[in-house]
């Protein structure tokens, strides 16, 4: 049997097991068979412990969507991960690998998690896009949402700007958006109402996965798009379906999160019961 541990920031919610003795045999399908909801445990992500393979970093983090695609980036994850290798060591911060990078985390004084994203990438063939153009403003329209931003957290991000989000059903745009073909890596798609200079409102539909309570990466890249397109200053409260992370874009370029992570329950699963 395999032990399990759910979690969830804001809602945005993983089944974390840990192969760091390597003998779990994680496949894509697998993790997509646990993450079913039907059939599995169900999440939003399913997410691998490894050992990190190298000094600087406490942990490497795997990260699988529900269709089994990989993906570069989770920022709920990487908080939730920073949280429990905190308790293991004992410490008030940790550094989570990634495919994307070295991502260093730490606990707040009000107990929530806030992790360095680090810097987004801007150029269209770092998003990626399909041909050169301006991230700002890409010639895109989905239904009655048009000319949204891109760029990339490690994993891609594109933001549409709306008038009032309760007004817009944007789980029936979500798909065309993500395979849109301006998108060759496919994208997250997030739907924003800014509020105000230091608030904004966010639905994500996420590349994978379908919607979400709340995408931590998403919430990176909206503001990122949102300070570029002079809506936004540096730092926002951004309100998510499943609750509220704290954003601040860094002088020095990196993308700060912050927010609460939690713990659902534990269990045990086996991979031939999840196939059945
Ligand atoms: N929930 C995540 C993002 C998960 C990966 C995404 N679906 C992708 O394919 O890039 C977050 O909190 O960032």
């Amino acid at each position: 049997m395999i032990p399990f541990r759910k979690m969830h920031g804001l809602g945005n919610d993983f089944v974390v097991v840990d192969d760091r003795q390597k003998t779990l045999g994680v496949t894509p399908a697998r993790a997509a068979a646990a993450a079913d909801r039907h059939r599995g445990i169900g999440c939003d992500q399913f997410i691998v412990l490894e050992q990190p393979g190298g000094e600087g970093a406490d942990v490497f983090m795997r990260i699988y969507n529900p269709d089994g695609s990989e993906a570069e980036a989770c920022g709920n994850a990487t908080r939730c991960i920073a949280h429990l290798m905190m308790e293991e060591a004992g410490r008030e911060s940790v550094v989570v690998r990634t495919v994307r990078g070295d991502l260093p985390c730490q606990r707040l004084p009000d107990g929530t998690v806030s992790a360095d994203m680090g810097p987004p990438s801007l150029e269209w063939q770092d998003v990626p896009l399909a041909s050169a153009m301006d991230t700002t403003h890409l010639p895109m329209t989905v239904g009655a949402v048009a000319d949204p931003a891109a760029c990339s957290m490690g994993n891609p991000h594109v933001t549409f700007f709306v008038g009032d989000l309760d007004r817009l059903d944007w789980q029936a745009l979500g798909p065309e958006a993500e395979h849109h073909p301006l998108l060759p890596a496919r994208a997250n798609i997030g739907f924003a109402q800014v509020i105000d200079t230091d608030h904004i409102r966010l639905a994500i539909w996420e590349r994978g996965a379908g919607p979400t309570l709340a995408c931590g990466s998403g919430a990176c890249a909206t503001l990122v798009n949102a300070h570029r397109r002079g809506l936004t200053g540096r730092r926002a409260r951004i309100d998510l379906p499943g609750g509220t992370l704290t954003l601040e874009w860094r002088l020095d370029g990196h993308v700060l999160m912050a927010g609460p992570v939690a713990t659902a329950f534990t269990g045990e699963f086996d991979w031939d019961a999840l196939a059945a």
